[in-house]
């Protein structure tokens, strides 16, 4: 069995103490060792080594919710509300996809993760065998669906897909692919279709991932239709009996809110996005008061525009201050407990992710305090939280494989990949400037 051995570092173990002087050690995908250098035992002279001083150790980050693919659609259609950024730009162009579009979009969208030290994430798409087979190329870690729109002949047709993906992806990758069924939004499929979608969950089981209570405009069109609010609605539908992740969030009720504690509901907090289309902010604070799985998502890099978890993270925490005048609202801790401990909740991994301890899957990213934002090292929690970089990201590990050393990347051809992803956005759009680069 393969053994690599950190040390030198700092240890921010997300559920424990800081350790100062710390080593992480590795016996294939395990981690066996998480504390002070000094008391490793012994039997780690011939391992492979990655000496980390001058580093934080902590466990690799994870987005709740995005649209890997999207990345294609970075800068194609921004400052619109999401209705009409959807229904204008987004659908039109996402009619026209082919699947080796959305495999070079998902490719794109590993290299930027990776980079940033996000080690898992909950995918919804379309064409899901192919993010599947990128996902396994790469050496991620995600929580897959398809995305299923409940509506004329194409619903019947995408349940078939999102059940083929569970039955021929569960598990792949040596475990690190999950999957879901993944009915789009209350607005986009009937009540019936999710009934139906949560049956066939339940039947197969698997949780679901679901877009809810997003916008106001949301809101009002499920209360007129039929008579609840967005989450109230769907869980009288008897959503909630299958384990459930819903991104967004924005626009709650009390009663919702107790809902979706009740039901142990893992919310995907997206706040660049929801501020992007403008389409207000979740009552974050609020939610973890009731004991609701807050977790934290950027959603697809077409609305946000990056997939960059620092920077929404710091965004989740200074928001749930400004909005409620409460510098303790979020604090730097609790949202770096929402970036990695709380998205392994929401994606029901939390037995095998989210800190590093001994017994969970060695997902573990080296981020480099060299740079002048890291100085004087005052609380390495809050420089992660209030200062760090995505390009602080030094080495990413993944199951025990390190898929990014030094800042190089192991598993992707980045050239390969930028060059795919111009061709292929100046073919989709007609526009030649995509290949200028
Ligand atoms: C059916 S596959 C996923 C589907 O969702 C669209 N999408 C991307 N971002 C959002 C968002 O914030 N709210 C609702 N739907 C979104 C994406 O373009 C795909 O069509
Ligand atoms: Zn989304």
């Amino acid at each position: 069995m393969a053994k690599l051995l950190i040390k030198g570092c700092i240890i921010v173990p997300v559920n424990g103490p800081v350790i100062e002087r710390g080593a992480i050690a590795i016996e294939g995908d395990y981690l066996t060792y998480v504390g002070p250098q000094e008391t490793l035992p012994p039997g780690w002279e011939g391992a492979e080594l990655i000496e980390a001083q001058g580093m934080v150790a902590l466990p690799g980050l994870v987005n709740s919710h995005t649209h890997a693919a999207m990345t294609l659609f970075r800068g194609y259609a921004d400052d619109l509300p999401l209705r009409q950024w959807l229904e204008d730009k987004i659908w039109p162009l996402e009619g026209k996809l082919k699947k080796e579009d959305i495999y070079w979009g998902t490719m794109l969208a590993l290299a930027e993760m990776i980079r940033s030290g996000t080690t898992t994430f909950a995918d919804m798409y379309f064409h899901m065998e192919v993010v599947a087979q990128g996902v396994v190329e790469a050496g991620l870690r995600a929580c897959l669906c398809q995305g299923l729109i409940g509506v004329q002949d194409i619903a019947g047709l995408r349940l078939r897909a999102g059940e083929s993906l569970v039955r021929e992806w569960q598990g792949a990758g040596e475990g690190r692919i999950t999957t879901m069924l993944g009915p789009h939004a209350p607005y986009t499929c009937s009540p019936e279709y999710l009934v139906k979608v949560a049956d066939r969950a339940a039947k197969l089981g698997v949780g679901l991932h679901i877009h809810l209570a997003e916008t106001r405009q949301e809101v009002e069109e499920i209360k007129n239709k039929y008579g609840l609010p967005p989450v109230a609605h769907v869980a009288k539908l008897g959503l909630f009996k299958v384990p459930t992740l819903a991104a967004h969030c924005v626009h709650l009720t009390e009663e919702e809110i107790h809902i979706l504690a009740e039901n142990k509901v893992g919310v995907a907090h997206c706040p660049e996005s929801n501020l992007k289309l403008a389409s207000g902010i979740a009552p974050v604070p609020a939610m973890l008061k009731a004991g609701v799985r807050v977790a934290i998502g950027t959603d697809g890099a077409a609305s946000n525009n990056n997939l960059d978890m620092w920077e929404e993270t710091r965004t989740a925490a200074l928001l749930a201050k400004g909005v409620t005048g409460d510098p303790t609202a979020l604090k730097a801790s609790e949202a770096l407990t929402l970036a990695t401990l709380g998205g392994a909740r929401a994606l029901g991994l939390e037995k095998e992710i989210g800190s590093l301890e001994p017994g969970k899957k060695a997902d573990v990213i080296l981020v480099r305090t060299s740079g002048p934002h890291w100085r004087p090292l005052n609380d390495v929690v809050a420089h992660l939280v209030y200062s760090a970089r995505a390009e602080d990201v030094d080495t990413v590990i993944v199951n025990g494989r390190v898929l990014m050393n030094r800042g190089e990347l192991k598993t992707l051809d980045l050239e390969r990949i930028y060059t795919e992803v111009n061709r292929r956005m100046a073919d989709l759009t007609g526009s030649p400037r995509f290949l200028k680069v």
